[in-house]
Formats: structure tokens, C-alpha cells, sequence
């Protein structure tokens, strides 16, 4: 079973108040279903439902979780493995219905069948609706729950549904003294005690502790066509319920259900009927979907849908969104008024609800302009303010200058932030650039696991801009500038002293690359700030994009909206040379960035062609401003030199004689094996990506992960980097995993919990294969990831000449991301605690015996070198000596 749901029964106190969820509940029983599911899940994704727990219990076998697990990814459906257990009341049916609604927590579920279609009578009507409504705090259940109509005999017999709901009905019919407790009842009888509860009140269930209100909503039956109906559980017809109706002030979900006998036959049926969904701009996105049948957004679902106008990051791991799971996910976003820490609310404010998504940055690109624009939506707001600076004030959440535990630091306490004023409108979020990172001030991490925690669900808008012209509109960066332009002019070409510096907080991806260690990429959305200055349908269109990114309903912005342009200042700035643009655009530090940035992000062809567009026909070389610094009179001490070999030859293991490698040359990848692998697909990859002989297109070079899969003719070439490193670098924990990792070990604890993920990073047992078949070891060669970074140049000669390849020298810019890549940028202390630990250290020293130089690695000692020395406690016998010596001295 997945780990989402929630399944303490007795959970009393759960505070998940709010979900604003419209769940679908269905049960895969049948065969054939499978062709049919992506575009059921599709059609539900863009009619606004939240989520889709699918029940099975292995009876179909059919492939049908190819078509979920684009979905799964997204955390849009779930499925559910609900074995026929003996206490399961009824068919499996009941039971997964029952559980779905005791265990979503949604403040909607409709129980359907995957033939079936939950259609919004007006757009996003039922979406819209059931956010206003509430989720059943008290009952732990959703308010209402929706059915097709002609299941009332059978299905909504609401207590064999709610089967195991009945704790918690019990459990609140006995809080308004419907029922007695157990106790009581005990008491009662007891000899002497006339008459039991039992027999004189009624039976605790839905009539009457009034759970979920059941909807039979309308259904568009064969014969009948559409009709509706408000048939109750009981049988009876009964009018909405009113008193619920008006007291949240929303729309009653005006949803209907339909139904498709044949999934395949009926397949338009449904769409060609014009009344459900007649001039919606849902309706027109669904008949794009349906003539579209090629299109991405059919293909892999509304969500993979390549978009335009801005830019997704590129998953980076399959099982990023596994982390979705445990109750995190659901906590509540929105409070009634009462719930927030305000002494008086203020008036009409009809709740408060925490960010949706945020805008991390950056600053200077736009954020002001994208968040007024973003505020006419009719769903969507900033709340109190633009920038809230929630995390970095004291009077708030400070969380920049140590953990922080006060009650301003509670979820409720962000929330009374963005109090919710319109029905409706309550997508809030918080354009504070500063989250992301700026002026030289890296993004918070105890804000980043904060938000993680508190609103897993969140969405993150960001902006980027031409690095050089964001650092002009920085006011504090005029006099740097100026004196570049100058320098320019005059042709002295000169650095501004520190501006290298500076510039690097134009690097947004590593500022990403923060974040991404506790969101996973599929979060994310770029706009490119020069895009959203462009002419109004343009604009237009970027919001387009981003509401669907989103989620929010479309929404055409008048021109007069999208004309702002706020925090101008180019009018009072001096102009930028287009010769200082390119100069700073195509630094090379910051082309890599641009070159990193595009490597993330997922389209196929991306630009940001920041130092592309820049560049002028001469390019002026840039001399440093520092003044040369003296020579010493002494000369200095030599630098030590590399004693170990940075290639090194696995020949030990198997007592073989010392050979060097041999190449079989020549032979290309196209039709025969490769001529060698480079595992551990990373920069030295990259980086050998760029000789002349090696063309990756060619495919005389693979990079693979896995070793197994390699053919016995082809060599491998391993590069050796300890543990942390690769831990780091090699994708082997999550994002998470890591940040917990470096957490425990900070606490003092011992990475203990983490073993699976430590133990992969035991190069010795992944290169195993290569030495099982006698001989192997001809064919691995070992290049030190630490020679590496400290002389590239005389590694790389060697490792040439070992794979018989030309004498070629890269260039500087290609050598800068192996040296930031190959180092570990875990703090030292941590190194240490992964490099020394046991396991780790063990397959070190098998390592290092199997060498040729033997020992030729101190993976471990150098980390506990660098480690900072943990002083013992002085204890007060040590304290008072200290002292006597003290007054002894002074005597
Ligand atoms: N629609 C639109 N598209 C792109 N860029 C725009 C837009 N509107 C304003 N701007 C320019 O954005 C710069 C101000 O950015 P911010 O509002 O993010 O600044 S701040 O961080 O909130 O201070 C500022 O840049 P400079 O003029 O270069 O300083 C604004 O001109």
C-alpha cells in the first residue's frame, strides 16, 4: 500500500482542517480498462480535481500502471494495493470507497468508476465550489460525497460505505451526547441498571451525527438523458442542504456524473453533449485535447506538456516525488478566521490561506510587474504585501539567524498574512526575491526545509535575467559599473576590483540548485524577464502558461493590467554599453552558469543566449585591476608535488602481472562495442565529450551508470572519488536524503540510518563485474578524482595517452567544471563522518590493496584531517584545577 494515506483511525486531533480537495475514488477491477485511463485521468486533471486514489487488489492484467505512472509522478493519482482482508465489510468495492473516504481528506470525494466522468457544470464549477467548502474537522471525513445515482441502492448504503468510519462517528455522536460512552454503557448494564442506550436512541451513523452529505448528482443515464436528482441515502428527495449552502457562502458543487457503457463506444458521447460544458474555457481546452491526438498534453499528460513560453526544469530523478508520501503532504494551507494569531480579525475576511506558490526571485527581474499582473487574477493574491519578508524579520519568523520555535513561526502565523477576502480567492503567494538568494546572501535552508515541511505542495515562479542587465539595475552597482565602462572607453580593459565577485550573484543556477535540494524539479517555472517585457499578447501569453503551470483557472487580463511596469529604473540609470554587456554576459564563470542553467532546464532548444545575443565582433580581454604583487625576496617554497600517479591500475584482486592498458583503437561505436565506458556518467564525461576524437553523436563515447550492462571487449575508465563526493555528485541519495544526512551528522548523530545509501558508493563492489570474468582488470583504469582537480592538465595527458587518443588541451572554461564538480562541498565535518564510516572505510582499504600503486588512497584521513578536532568536555575536576593553578601562579 502507498504510504500517503493517513491510517490512524483514531486520530482525533488531526489538524488537517482544510484540504481544498477534490478526490476521485475508483477501484481497477476490470480488463481493458488501461487504453482507456490516461485520457479518463487527463480529463479529471484539467476539470480541476486534485486527486485520483486508484484501489486495485491484482485482479486485472492488464498494464495499466504504464498509464498512471505519468500521473503517480505528479502526485495527481495514487494507487492503492487493498488486499480482500476477512473484516472487509461487503465487496472490494465498498471497502476501497470506505477507506478512500475515511483516508483522503478531501473535502469532496466522488466515488466513480473509471468509465465514469465527473463533469463541472460551468467552469471549474465543481473545483471552485468544493474549495469553499470545508473539510469535516470534527468527523474526519469529507463533507460531502458524490455518486451516481444509480448506485444508491447498492453503494451509498452509507453504512456499509462508511464501515470503518464508524469510530469516529461514534466517537463524536458521543461528544453531542447522541450516544453514551463505552463506559456508560457498561455502567448501564450492570444489574440493577434498567434499560440500555441502545435500545432507546438510535443507531450512531450518518442520519444521526449527520456525516458526509451523500450527493446523487445528476447522471446521464441511456435512456433518460441528463436529469438530476437529490435522492439522500435514505431514499427520500431532499433539497440541497441549504443551512450548509448559505453558511459558507459558496457554490453548492454543481457537478454531474456521467457515464460511458462502453468506454470505447460511447468514447464521445460525453464531449459531444454542448449543455455540460457549453463556452467554458474548459470545454475548449478539452476539444484541443481530443483533436490534438499527438500532442504532448495528450501524450504524457496535462503536466508534461512542454511550454513555451517558459521553462520547467528537468527531472532529475525518477524518484523525486516518492517523497510526496506521509502526512506532510496533506497538512492544511487555509484557516478559518478564527484559527490565525490575529487579536481582531479584520472585517470580511473569510479565512486565511498560506502560499500556493512562491516567487523566490530573482530580484531585479521583473517581480513587482509579474505579481501585480498576477493579482487581477480573480483566484489568485499577494495577500497583505508583495514581499512579505516572513523569514527574515524577528517580529515574524526569523529563521536567518538560528532555528526558531516561537508560535510566529507556526504555519497559521504565515497565513494571517494572505487573509482570503473573496470567495474564491484564495490561490495566495508571496514574491519575496529574497528567498532565492541575493546580494551575496545564499537562500535560507532552515526557510527552504521550513517550507518543505510546512507546505509540501508548494510551486515556485521563477525570474531570470541577462546577468549583466540585472546587475545594472542593482542601485548599488552604478559605481562598479561606471568604472568598467570607463576602463572600456578608454581601452585599459580593466576589472573593477571584486566585480568578478559580485557578478557570481547572477548564477542562478546554483541559487537553484539550493532550492532544489528540498523541492524536485517538476516545481519549478522559469520566465525569462526580457520575454514578459515584450509586447501585451505576449505577456498575456506567459501568464497563460504560467495558470496552467499552476493551476488556476485562465484568465484574460485587461490591457490596462498588463501595461504596468513597476521599479523602472533604466530611465535614471546610465545606459549599458553593449561592449560592457558582452563583456559581462560571456565572463567565463558566468557562461557556465548559462550553460549549467540550460543543461536544467527542460526544452529542446533552450536559450537564454544571454552572452550569445551580447556578444560584439571584438571582444575586449579583461586585465585584473589588482596591481601585481610584489615578488617575495625569498623564494617561496616549492609547491609539494603529486607523488601518486593520477592513473592508477587495478591489477591486485587477482594477482595479475602489472600490464599496461591496452586500446583496441580505432573501432567505432556505431556498429562494434565501444571503445571504452566512462562510469559514473559526470564532468570528466563531459569533459571528454569535447576531444576531437571523441564525439558523443558519434557514439565512439557512452556514458553509463551501469556497468553490468557493459559489453567484456570494452574498457572502462573509473574515476575514484570518495564516498562523500560521490554521494554528492553521483545521484545515489535524493536531494532529501542528503540534506537529512548532513543534518543527522551535524546533530552529533551518526549516518547509521542512511546505510543503504552509503553502502552504494562502495566503488569497489560497483565495479565488480569487471574483474568476475578473469582478465578485466586489463581493461579499468582508475583516474584520481584529487590529481584531477590539482594538475588537469598532466591527468588528462596521462589518461590519453592510456586510451591512445591524441595529445589535446582543453580550455579553461571546460577545466573550471570538473574542478567545482569533482570536489565535495559537504561541510568537513560531515565529509568525515561519510569517508570514516566503517563500511565506507572498509572498502576503502579493499580498494586501496587491489591498487597498483597499493595505498595509493586516504580518502578517510584526509577528511578527518580537515575535520575540526572535537574537544571533550572540561568537566569541573579539570575546571578547578585550572583555577587553583591559577591563584597558584598569582600567589
Ligand atoms: N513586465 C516586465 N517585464 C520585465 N521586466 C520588468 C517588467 N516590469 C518592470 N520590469 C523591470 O524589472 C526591474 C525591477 O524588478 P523587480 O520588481 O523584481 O525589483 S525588486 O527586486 O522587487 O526591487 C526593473 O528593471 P530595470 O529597469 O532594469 O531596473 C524594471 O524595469
Amino acid at each position: 500500500m502507498n504510504g500517503f494515506l493517513n491510517t490512524d483511525d483514531d486520530d482525533d486531533d488531526d489538524d488537517c482542517m482544510w484540504q481544498n480537495l477534490l478526490a476521485i475514488c475508483a477501484v481497477v477491477l476490470r480488463n481493458q480498462q488501461a487504453a482507456y485511463l490516461t485520457e479518463w485521468l487527463a480529463y479529471h486533471a484539467l476539470a480541476g480535481v486534485d486527486l485520483v486514489v486508484l484501489y486495485e487488489n491484482n485482479s486485472t492484467t492488464d498494464d495499466w500502471r504504464s498509464a498512471t505512472a505519468p500521473f503517480e509522478k505528479q502526485g495527481f493519482a495514487k494507487v492503492v494495493y487493498l488486499p480482500k482482508a476477512d473484516n472487509v465489510v461487503g465487496d472490494f468495492q465498498i471497502a476501497a470507497y470506505g477507506h478512500c473516504i475515511n483516508h483522503t481528506q478531501a473535502s469532496v470525494a466522488a466515488l466513480i468508476e473509471v468509465d465514469e466522468f465527473l463533469a463541472p457544470a460551468q467552469l471549474g464549477g465543481a473545483a471552485r465550489a468544493v474549495r469553499c467548502s470545508s473539510f469535516d474537522v470534527e468527523l474526519g471525513l469529507p463533507r460531502f460525497v458524490v455518486v451516481a445515482p444509480w448506485r444508491s441502492s447498492h453503494y451509498l448504503d452509507a453504512e456499509r460505505v462508511c464501515a470503518g468510519a464508524h469510530a469516529k462517528l461514534r466517537k463524536h455522536a458521543v461528544r453531542l451526547g447522541l450516544a453514551d460512552s463505552d463506559k456508560r454503557r457498561r455502567a448501564r448494564k450492570r444489574p440493577g441498571v434498567r434499560g440500555s442506550t441502545n435500545r432507546r436512541r438510535p443507531p450512531v451513523f450518518y442520519r444521526t451525527v449527520s456525516g458526509p452529505h451523500v450527493l446523487h448528482l445528476a447522471t446521464r443515464s441511456r435512456a433518460e438523458g441528463l436529469e438530476r436528482s437529490t435522492v439522500n441515502s435514505d431514499g427520500a428527495r431532499r433539497d440541497y442542504d441549504e443551512k450548509y449552502v448559505n453558511k459558507n457562502a459558496c457554490l453548492y458543487p454543481e457537478a454531474y456524473v456521467t457515464t460511458k457503457e462502453k468506454a470505447a463506444k460511447d468514447r464521445d458521447v460525453f464531449f459531444a453533449e454542448p449543455r455540460l460544458l457549453e463556452g467554458s474555457a474548459l470545454e475548449r481546452k478539452i476539444r484541443a485535447y481530443q483533436r490534438d491526438r499527438s500532442s504532448p498534453l495528450r501524450r504524457d499528460g496535462l503536466f508534461d506538456a512542454r511550454l513555451r513560453a517558459g521553462f520547467r526544469l528537468r527531472s532529475t530523478s525518477e524518484s523525486e516525488e516518492s517523497e510526496e508520501g506521509g502526512r506532510a503532504a496533506w497538512s492544511a494551507r487555509c484557516f478559518a478566521p478564527g484559527r490565525v494569531p490575529i487579536r481582531r480579525p479584520p472585517r470580511g475576511v473569510l479565512g486565511y490561506c498560506a502560499p500556493s506558490f512562491l516567487i523566490i526571485g530573482f530580484g531585479r527581474c521583473g517581480t513587482t510587474s509579474l505579481s501585480k499582473y498576477l493579482e487581477k487574477h480573480p483566484r489568485i493574491t499577494f495577500g497583505t504585501r508583495k514581499e512579505h519578508f516572513y523569514f527574515y524579520r524577528p517580529e515574524f519568523c526569523d529563521l536567518q539567524h538560528g532555528p526558531n520555535e516561537r508560535a510566529s513561526c507556526d504555519l497559521e502565523a504565515y497565513a494571517s498574512q494572505f487573509p482570503v477576502r473573496v470567495p474564491g480567492k484564495n490561490f495566495t503567494f508571496d514574491a519575496t526575491p529574497m528567498l532565492g538568494g541575493d546580494m551575496g546572501v545564499p537562500a535560507s535552508e532552515r526557510t527552504m526545509s521550513w517550507l518543505r515541511t510546512r507546505l509540501p505542495r508548494l510551486k515556485l515562479v521563477v525570474l531570470v535575467k541577462s546577468p549583466a542587465d540585472r546587475f545594472m539595475s542593482n542601485p548599488l552597482a552604478t559605481a562598479k559599473i561606471t568604472r568598467l565602462q570607463e576602463s572600456l572607453k578608454s581601452g585599459e580593459n580593466q576589472m573593477p576590483h571584486k566585480l568578478n565577485q559580485l557578478l557570481m550573484d547572477n548564477c542562478y543556477v546554483d541559487k537553484l540548485n539550493a532550492w532544489l535540494r528540498f523541492f524536485p524539479s517538476t516545481r519549478f517555472y522559469l520566465i525569462r524577464s526580457e520575454d514578459l517585457r515584450g509586447p501585451l499578447p505576449q505577456r498575456q501569453r506567459i501568464l497563460d502558461h504560467l495558470h496552467d503551470f499552476l493551476g488556476v483557472e485562465p484568465h484574460a487580463y485587461a490591457p490596462d493590467d498588463l501595461m504596468v511596469e513597476e521599479n523602472v529604473r533604466r530611465a535614471t540609470n546610465l545606459s549599458l554599453l553593449p561592449v560592457a554587456r558582452a563583456v559581462i554576459n560571456c565572463l567565463p564563470r558566468l557562461r557556465n552558469c548559462e550553460a549549467r542553467l540550460e543543461k536544467a532546464v527542460d526544452a529542446e532548444d533552450t536559450v537564454f543566449g544571454w552572452c550569445d545575443a551580447a556578444r560584439v565582433s571584438e571582444m575586449p580581454v579583461l586585465r585584473s585591476s589588482r596591481p601585481p604583487v610584489p615578488k617575495p625576496a625569498t623564494t617561496p617554497a616549492p609547491e609539494p608535488a603529486i607523488t601518486t600517479p593520477p592513473l592508477v591500475l587495478l591489477t591486485r584482486l587477482l594477482r595479475l602481472p602489472t600490464t599496461t592498458t591496452t586500446t583496441t583503437g580505432g573501432a567505432s561505436c556505431a556498429n562494434s562495442p565501444c571503445d571504452f565506458r566512462v562510469l559514473g556518467a559526470g564532468p570528466l564525461a563531459d569533459l571528454l565529450a569535447r576531444h576531437p576524437d571523441l564525439r558523443r553523436t558519434n557514439g565512439r563515447l557512452e556514458l553509463d551508470d551501469d556497468v553490468t550492462a557493459v559489453s567484456p571487449p570494452e574498457r572502462v575508465v573509473v574515476v575514484l572519488a570518495p564516498p562523500s563526493t560521490q554521494l554528492l555528485l553521483g545521484g545515489l541519495a535524493s536531494p532529501l536524503e542528503l540534506a537529512r544526512l548532513e543534518a543527522a551528522v551535524k546533530r552529533g548523530g551518526r549516518p547509521r540510518r542512511f546505510r543503504a545509501a552509503l553502502r552504494s558508493t562502495c566503488l569497489v563492489d560497483r565495479i565488480a563485474p569487471w574483474w568476475r570474468d578473469g582478465g578485466a582488470a586489463d581493461r579499468v583504469i582508475f583516474v584520481r578524482g584529487d590529481a584531477m582537480v590539482r594538475d588537469p592538465a598532466r591527468a588528462l595527458d596521462a589518461l590519453h595517452a592510456a586510451l591512445r587518443l591524441r595529445a589535446h588541451t582543453y580550455g579553461p572554461h571546460d577545466l573550471s567544471g570538473i574542478r567545482g564538480n569533482l570536489t565535495s562541498v559537504f561541510s568537513p565535518e560531515v565529509r568525515e563522518a561519510i569517508d570514516c564510516y566503517p563500511s565506507n572505510l572498509a572498502c576503502e582499504l579493499r580498494l586501496g590493496s587491489a591498487l597498483d600503486p597499493p595505498r595509493a588512497l586516504a580518502w578517510c584521513d584526509e577528511a578527518a584531517r580537515l575535520a575540526p578536532k572535537k574537544r571533550g568536555k572540561t568537566t569541573k575536576k579539570k575546571k578547578k584545577k585550572k583555577k587553583r593553578s591559577f591563584f597558584a601562579l598569582s600567589s
